[in-house]
C-alpha cells in the first residue's frame, strides 16, 4: 500500500460531484479551511478539516504514511484538466502568427497553403522519437502549470501512416510521464493536399479504413472534426461523426469557430461529449445546447485572443444553464500556449466568468468534457488523487496575481511529481 497525508491546507477549494455542472451550479465551490486529504493507492479516501481527518485515520488504525505534506499557507485544488489541445506537432508557425498580428486572417493563411497544412508537412517529416521528445517537453510544461490530465488530438498527419504515428506517440507518452492523455482522432482537421478536390473520398477513407483500424487498435477514445467554412461542411462532419459513433467512439466537435455552420446543433443532435470553440454560436444553438445534459460547451479563450476574434459568449451560455469548460487549445497556429493563468485572466476579465465558475470549468467540467467526471475534477473520496498546491492561501489569488503561475506542487495519483 502507498499512501499520502496532506495536512493544514490553508484552503481546500473544489467543486463537488461526479458529473458536469450547469449554469448556476458552476458558481458553487466548496472551501475547507485548515484542510486535510488522505490518499491511498492513488485514490482519495478522506477530505475534511485536519482534526477530523486525523481522528478518522486514528480510529481506522492508519498511522503509517509514505509521505506527509504540511500545506500551511497553500490553497489546495484538484489538478487542472485541459480538455482541448493539439500539443503533438512538429515545426512552428512564427511567421504566419506575426502576419496575423499584422492584419492577415487564419483562413486567408490557410487558403494560401499555410496554417494546418504547414504543420502537417513538418509533422509528416518528424520521426516517432522526435515527436515523442517534443511532446514530452510540452507535457512537462503543462505539469508545471498544474495540468494533470490533458486531451491530445491527432490531425497533423492526415494520412494513414502519420495519423497512426501521432496516435502511437500518445500511447507511448501515456506510459512514460505522469500527465494523463485522453486521445482524440482528428483526421478531419483539414482536407489533405492529396485530396484537395476529393473531400468526399477522404471522408470515405476515414470511415472505411482509419476509424475501424484506430478502434481495433484502441488508439483513440474520441473522434473530432473541424466543421467550418473551407474545411469540413456540416454534411461531411455528420457523415464522419455518425460512422464514428456507430463504431463506439465518443464525439467532439470544433464548431462555430470561424463561421457558423450550425455545428453546435449537430453536436447536440449526436450527443457529442463536447462542442468546442463556439465563438460564432447562435442564440438558437445556445438554447439547444442548454437542453443537453451531457454536452459540454468547451471555450478556448486563448484562441479567440490570438485570432483577435470576439470571445465565445460564456455568460450567455452559463446564464442559459449550459455546462462550460475552459481549455487552452494548445497548437502551433492559433494558440501556441498552455497557459492556465492566461485562460483565467481572459475568462474572468473578458468573458465575465466568476472565479468559482472558472475553477469548475478547469476541473470538473474539463473532466466531463473527457467523460471523466466520475473519476476526476474534484477533491472527494473515490476520486483520483490529482492535487495541486498554490503558493498562496486562497484560490482567488489565481485571479488577483494576474498572469502568474502560482502552482507550487503537483500530486499525481497520490504521488508528488512536481515541486516548484
Ligand atoms: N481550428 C482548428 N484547429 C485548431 C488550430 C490548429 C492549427 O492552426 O494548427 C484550433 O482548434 O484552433
Ligand atoms: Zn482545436
Amino acid at each position: 500500500m502507498k499512501n499520502l497525508l496532506i495536512l493544514h491546507a490553508s484552503q481546500i477549494a473544489t467543486p463537488t460531484g461526479n458529473s458536469i455542472k450547469h449554469g448556476r451550479e458552476m458558481d458553487q465551490i466548496k472551501c475547507i479551511s485548515d484542510g486535510a486529504i488522505y490518499v491511498e493507492n492513488g485514490t482519495i479516501k478522506e477530505v475534511g478539516k485536519t482534526n477530523d481527518v486525523v481522528e478518522k485515520l486514528k480510529k481506522n488504525n492508519i498511522n503509517k504514511f509514505d509521505q506527509i505534506i504540511n500545506a500551511a499557507g497553500s490553497a489546495v485544488l484538484p489538478g487542472f484538466i485541459d480538455s482541448h489541445t493539439h500539443f503533438l506537432f512538429s515545426g512552428y508557425r512564427l511567421e504566419e502568427f506575426c502576419e496575423r498580428v499584422g492584419g492577415s486572417t487564419y483562413m486567408k493563411i490557410m487558403e494560401n497553403g499555410g496554417g494546418i497544412q504547414a504543420t502537417v508537412d513538418e509533422t509528416r517529416k518528424a520521426s516517432f522519437t522526435e515527436l515523442r521528445d517534443s511532446g514530452m517537453q510540452r507535457l512537462n510544461e503543462m505539469l508545471q502549470q498544474g495540468i494533470t490530465t490533458v486531451e491530445g488530438k491527432s490531425g497533423y498527419g492526415l494520412d494513414e501512416k502519420n495519423e497512426m504515428k501521432q496516435l502511437e506517440v500518445f500511447r507511448e507518452l501515456n506510459l512514460i510521464q505522469p500527465v494523463d492523455i485522453s486521445v482524440t482522432y482528428l483526421g478531419a482537421h483539414a482536407i489533405p493536399r492529396e485530396y484537395q478536390d476529393k473531400a468526399d473520398d477522404y471522408v470515405d477513407l476515414m470511415i472505411s479504413k482509419l476509424l475501424p483500424k484506430i478502434k481495433h487498435e484502441e488508439l483513440a477514445e474520441f473522434v473530432d472534426v473541424f466543421c467550418d467554412k473551407g474545411v469540413f461542411d456540416l454534411k461531411r462532419a455528420e457523415q464522419l461523426l455518425k460512422a464514428a459513433k456507430k463504431l463506439g467512439f465518443k464525439l467532439k466537435m470544433h464548431a462555430d469557430e470561424i463561421a457558423n455552420l450550425n455545428g453546435v446543433s449537430l453536436a447536440a443532435k449526436l450527443d457529442a461529449v463536447s462542442a468546442d470553440h463556439l465563438i460564432k454560436i447562435s442564440p438558437e444553438e445556445i438554447k439547444e445546447l442548454s437542453k443537453k445534459e451531457n454536452t459540454v460547451a468547451t471555450l478556448l479563450p486563448c484562441t479567440a485572443f490570438c485570432l483577435k476574434e470576439n470571445f465565445a459568449p460564456a455568460r450567455d451560455l452559463i446564464d442559459s444553464n449550459c455546462g462550460v469548460a475552459l481549455a487552452s487549445d494548445y497548437n502551433p497556429g492559433s494558440s501556441f500556449t498552455c497557459s492556465i493563468p492566461l485562460i483565467i485572466a481572459l475568462a474572468t476579465f473578458e468573458m465575465k466568468m466568476t472565479m468559482n465558475e472558472v475553477l469548475t470549468a478547469l476541473t470538473l467540467n474539463g473532466a466531463a468534457a473527457l467523460d471523466l467526471a466520475n473519476k476526476k475534477g474534484t477533491l472527494e473520496p473515490g476520486k483520483v488523487g490529482d492535487i495541486i498546491f498554490l503558493k498562496y492561501p486562497d484560490f482567488r489569488y489565481l485571479l488577483y496575481n494576474t498572469g502568474g503561475n502560482l502552482v507550487s506542487k503537483v500530486i499525481k495519483n497520490g504521488e508528488l511529481v512536481y515541486e516548484g
